[in-house]
């Protein structure tokens, strides 16, 4: 099905607004581009006059003097006009691109792992890298020289109206092949390779991103030299399609200058024919407009070109457009006071959730309570959606159906402070390439040193800080990478503990871990967290004395729910599992 277009509709509120916002910017730009244009014209135009007049002695001194003195004019006004112009159009499109790239940061920003969830790192880069400099063309390259042009047709066939009409007609005709005709017929070629190579773009900043972050693996494998090969092809794939598209613009600039070759006939012959009927010296003005007609194709040899552009940005903005936009309303969120009084009591309601590029729903019609200060085990085979869960209960993706409150509030309005509600300790917790010290703080800027101190000791970490040199401030190196992974885990739970959320969501830390630091890893969780609302996702049952109730998922429902004294007495599975955790 044809889609309508999305770039300068009324719908589009990425790039569109800013037509309003910077209105008189805009006004002067286009002011000045026409007056850039005119000059040049203008200055053809004296100059083939006075090199026509001073050929016929003129009659009296002031018939060259006052084209000469009209040529500097022109002459200068001309690249003045045109700094202006440039210095005008390139602020209010900085403007605008600096606008859109903060409006892309808050949009990712205050939904970041949710746009985690909906896009590869690669959509990301393609959008700042790309996308949002085709917008920026969009503007210099298509709707400045289309906007300008549009004036100039409007200002020419007006202008030979008021000499001749069907000489106008004639004009408007000739000059509407190159302002209507060709850059419509030129997006009618050109849309279908435009998407093409953007497609193959994107494939490629996708395939790049990922193989960048595998590259170890790439080089594991021995498959190196394949990574290279299968880049080398797409690259290839990307650079056919610009040659195809190259090679059609090329096509394209020689329709223009045939179709501006017979404007200069049409002119050369009604000036001829028109100023020798009125019985004017018409020498004088051959020359005069002639000339004046050769610096108008800079104004509209290039808008073609640029509206064939358009499925370009139009590709563009439909991937601006499927970010949330920023509100400029603040957030409704709640209070610091309410926040501070959450108990972490959790209400899932009928909650139903498909992922958008799956048929099989995870969760339908799922219901779970849990109270404040409990510790609940969520178990359930590979793939049953235990992590599925816990972002849903963060926010990070969004019910298909049902609602999810924490203390009675919902989730909308919790999202904005959730960092304060829920905190998150997972297989792989991102230590950034700084102190010790400071990834703990980044749990609370405001906490203080001792506070942060404490949070350390309190995860276990003094004796793996006893045997380091700079102690605290010893740097963690990229991804954390200077610490074993037991101790990567208590830096991300000493983050935790200072952040202080009332509920506490723990994804299998102890995944890679040998069976005495994982035991030692959760004994510490256990006990800092104590008095928090705990979700512990976990595949096995070591250690499960410390859950309060244990969870069973099966097929998007509760299969099984009780304390683990209640199932390890009646549930035959859970004995079975119990057996194999702990022969
Ligand atoms: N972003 C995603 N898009 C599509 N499907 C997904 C996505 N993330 C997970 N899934 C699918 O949803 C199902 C549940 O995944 P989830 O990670 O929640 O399971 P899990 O119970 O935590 O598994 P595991 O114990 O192996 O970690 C799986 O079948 C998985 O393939």
């Amino acid at each position: 099905m044809k889609q309508s277009y999305l770039v300068l509709s009324r719908k589009d509120n990425w790039v569109r607004p800013y037509f309003k916002k910077y209105k008189k910017l805009l006004a002067l730009v286009l002011f000045l581009g026409f007056l850039t244009f005119f000059c040049g014209s203008a200055l053809m135009f004296t100059s083939g006059f006075l090199i026509s007049k001073s050929a016929t002695q003129p009659w009296n001194v002031l018939a060259v003097y006052v084209p000469i003195v009209l040529t500097r004019a022109f002459g200068i006004g001309r690249p003045a006009f045109r700094y202006a112009e440039r210095l005008g159009s390139h602020n209010w499109v900085l403007k605008m691109t600096s606008d859109i790239r903060l409006k892309l940061y808050q949009s990712l920003e205050t939904r970041a792992t949710r746009a985690k969830e909906e896009f590869q790192s690669g959509d990301i880069l393609g959008i700042l890298a790309e996308d949002i400099e085709h917008i920026q063309n969009l503007y210099l390259r298509t709707i400045f020289p289309t906007l300008i042009g549009l004036l100039l047709y409007v200002f020419i066939v007006v202008a030979f109206g008021a000499f001749s009409l069907p000489f106008a007609l004639l004009i408007l005709l000739l000059l509407g092949i190159l302002i209507v005709f060709l850059p419509l017929a030129s997006v009618a070629v050109n849309q279908g390779r435009s998407y093409r190579r953007k497609a193959k773009r994107h494939v490629l900043y996708n395939e790049l991103t990922d193989s960048v972050l595998g590259v170890g693996d790439w080089q594991y494998s021995g498959r190196y030299e394949d990574f290279l090969d299968h880049y080398s092809q797409s690259l290839k794939a990307v650079r056919q399609e610009e040659a195809s598209l190259n090679r059609s613009k090329r096509i394209q600039g020689t329709i223009v200058q045939f179709v501006f070759g017979w404007i200069v006939v049409a002119i050369y012959i009604w000036v001829g024919s028109y100023f020798y009927q009125t019985n004017q010296d018409n020498l004088n003005w051959i020359a005069a407009f002639v000339l004046a007609t050769f610096p108008l194709m800079d104004a509209f040899g290039p808008i073609s070109q640029g509206v064939a552009e358009l499925p370009m940005y139009e590709d563009s903005t439909r991937r601006l457009h499927q970010l949330p936009i920023p509100s400029d309303k603040p957030e409704k969120s709640v209070s610091e006071e309410v926040l501070a009084k959450l108990t972490g009591k959790i209400d899932v309601k009928d909650l139903s959730f498909t992922y958008s590029n799956q048929t099989l729903p995870i969760f339908t019609e799922f219901d779970l309570t849990i109270h404040p200060g409990e510790t609940v085990a969520i178990l359930g085979k590979s793939g049953t959606g235990k992590t599925t869960l816990a972002k849903l209960l963060r926010g990070d993706l969004l019910p298909s159906k049902g609602e999810i409150t924490l203390d009675g509030l919902s989730l909308e309005h919790l999202e904005p402070s959730m960092s304060k509600v829920i905190g998150v300790l997972n297989q792989a917790p991102h230590l950034f390439n700084t102190s010790l010290y400071n990834n703990v703080q980044l749990g609370n800027l405001n906490a203080s040193e001792e506070e942060v101190m404490r949070a350390i000791s309190q995860a276990g970490l003094d004796p793996v800080i006893a045997k380091l040199a700079d102690g605290v401030q010893t740097l963690v190196e990229e991804g954390g990478k200077r610490f074993s992974g037991g101790e990567q885990q208590r830096i991300a739970l000493a983050r935790i503990l200072l952040q202080d959320t009332p509920i506490v969501i723990i994804d299998e830390p102890t995944i890679g871990l040998d069976p005495i630091t994982e035991k030692s890893l959760l004994e510490t969780v256990f006990k800092e967290l104590e008095g928090k609302t705990v979700i512990w996702i976990t595949h096995h049952l070591l250690s499960i004395e410390h859950a309060d109730r244990v969870v069973f998922l099966e097929k998007g429902q509760v299969k099984m729910d009780g304390t683990p004294e209640e199932l390890s007495m009646r549930d035959k599975h859970y004995q079975a599992l119990l057996a194999l955790d702990y022969v």
